[in-house]
Formats: structure tokens, sequence, C-alpha cells
């Protein structure tokens, strides 16, 4: 592939697109998406469904959230890796996240709100919900495409009630001369899809292409980057592409995004689809279990390898 023209993602205008039956706008944004998902892992959507004041909201709140006295965010430091608050650590000194899980759910959002602002914050609670919501349906959206590409539609029901959501925020503090740049450390996100929205127009994220290359995402306010996981690439059979990204920080502005995340539910087994399996395209994976492999995928074992879910259950 030529480096020099080719580093952008694709984009993929999800305006004015029916939902309801087949039509070709929908034929053709279909086929868009799965080129994509294929070859990149990932694109750029367009997706003015969500109003640009719920977006401007969105980031006067992270701005207060992450103010809040870092005794106040920790009041939310949870076990389990999925939830509540990542503070700065000695492998990414820029970042910090909040993990809101179920965030569909306005009461799993007021008992974070509750715990950050105990004199309450319903502003709070209710840009959450809705941004999750607009999130969630383009989310819905991306994978009921790819299911009908690949002739598994009939999949769709358990392939949606067998996940849920989680929308994590996130802060990067503009790095100090002699700091590190590294914002994430480069990785492929562990669930099934990942919506992301980069909130104020900071550059940082790139993305990995098949041959090595390195894309720099330019943010938008209109657009957002939709990843496949692990999980939809197991699924697959290795048919969709699981993209490598990172986070670099330039400049001297700190920098807010948010994701949602879909991952299976605890204890629903990552298996491909018979039909995604034949002479021509061998099972790739053993079924796993997502919680257990996210277990893994933290361990310092996991981290030697490239591909972490290779190494769990490769075949
Ligand atoms: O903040 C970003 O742009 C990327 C974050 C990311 O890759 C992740 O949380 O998995
Ligand atoms: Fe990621």
């Amino acid at each position: 592939m030529d480096s020099e023209t080719s580093l952008n993602l694709p984009v993929i205008d999800f305006n004015y697109l029916e939902l309801e039956g087949k039509n070709p706008k929908w034929e053709e944004v279909k086929s868009q998406v799965f080129k994509a998902l294929e070859e990149f892992g990932c694109f750029e959507a367009l997706f003015d469904k969500v109003p640009l004041d719920l977006r401007k909201s969105l980031f006067v709140l992270l701005k207060e959230t992450f103010d809040l006295p870092l005794e106040t965010k920790q009041r939310n430091v949870y076990e389990n890796p999925f939830f509540g608050y990542i503070g700065k650590g000695p492998r990414s000194p820029l970042y910090e996240s909040i993990g809101i899980d179920d965030s569909l759910v306005l009461e799993n959002v007021q008992s974070l709100e509750n715990n950050l602002w105990p004199q309450g914050y319903p502003t709070f609670s209710k840009v959450i919900r809705d941004f999750s919501e607009q999130l969630s349906e383009l989310d819905q959206t991306v994978r009921k495409m790819v299911l009908e590409s690949l002739g598994v539609e009939k999949y769709l029901d358990e392939h949606m009630n067998s996940s849920t959501y989680m929308l994590r925020v996130m802060k990067y503090s503009a790095p100090q001369t002699e700091d590190s740049k590294m914002g994430v450390i480069q990785h492929t996100d562990a669930g099934i899809t990942t919506i992301l929205y980069q909130i104020n127009e900071v550059e940082g994220l790139e993305i990995e292409t098949k041959d090595g290359n390195w894309i720099t995402y330019q943010p938008s306010p209109h657009s957002f980057v939709v990843f496949v996981g692990d999980c939809l690439h197991a699924w697959t059979n290795g048919r969709l592409y699981n993209a490598f990204h990172k986070v670099m920080m330039r400049g001297n502005e700190a920098r807010y995004s948010a994701a949602l995340f879909a991952r299976p539910k605890e204890g629903y087994k990552i298996k491909a689809p018979e039909e995604l399996v034949d002479e021509e395209h061998p099972p790739q994976y053993k079924p796993f279990d997502f919680v257990k492999f996210v277990n893994y995928f933290h361990t310092q074992e996991a981290q030697k390898h490239r591909i972490p879910l290779k190494a769990y259950c490769g075949l």
C-alpha cells in the first residue's frame, strides 16, 4: 500500500440511513462497513444523530469530573478492571478514566453521580445516559450490517442479547516537556466493538494498518471511530480485523475522549458460527469466555505477546 496516499481511515456516512427494511442506501453503507472492517478493522463514522449540544455538555461535564479531587474520583475504584476510576499509572502517566457499566440504564449512572457529587448532579447522569444510548444505536447498526454481510443474520438476536455496554470517559493530561508523550500504549480492544468519540479536537489517536503504517485520526465533532475488538474478530473466525491503536499526545492541551465498549456478558462463550468455518476458513480460535480472557489479558504473561488473544486461545 502506498504510505503517502492511503493514510486515512475510510469515512462512512450514516446520516440519512433508513434502518427499516432493505433499501439501496443500507446496502451501499453495509458494503462500505464490511470492507472497511475487513481491511482496516475500523472506520470513521459520520453520525449527526448525536446533537452537538449533547457533545458540548459532555465536554463541560468531563472537565468538571476529572477536576474533582483525586480522593473523590477514587471512591469509584473496584477490583474489576472494567469498572470505575483508573488513575494515572507508571505505564500511562497521562491517562485517567472512569468506566460506567451498563450506562444506558439511568440508575447505574446515578450511582456514580451520587458518589462523585453527594449533593446530586442530575445533568451528569442524563447526558451520560443519552450519549450512551445514541452511540449504542450506531453500534447496533454496524453489527447488524456485519452479520448480514456474512449471511449469518439469524444469529443477530443472540449476538445482541449476549452483550452489554460500558461507557468509559477519558482524560489525557498534556505532557510536560520531560514526560513521555504516550497516552495509551498500542493495543487492540478486547471486546466486541468500540465506538470512540474524541470530545475536544486534540489529536492523539493513531491506528496501525495491516502493513504496519500508522494513521493519525483527525478529530471532528461530527465523527466517531468504530473499532472491531478481539471478540468480534474471533467470532467472525478472523474475517474482521482488529486494529492496533494507541494515543500519543502532542501539544500542550489536555485531551478528552469517550468510548462505548460492547462486550460479551459473563459466562457467554465466544465461538464462530459453523457457517463461518470451512476448509477454506479453518477455525482460528478455541471457544473462550470473555471475562477469563480479560483476566489473562491483564497479566504480565499476556503483555509479552503482541497478540494476547492468539496466545490465549489461538489454534
Ligand atoms: O482515547 C482514545 O482515543 C483511545 C482510547 C482507547 O483506545 C481505549 O480506551 O481502548
Ligand atoms: Fe482502544
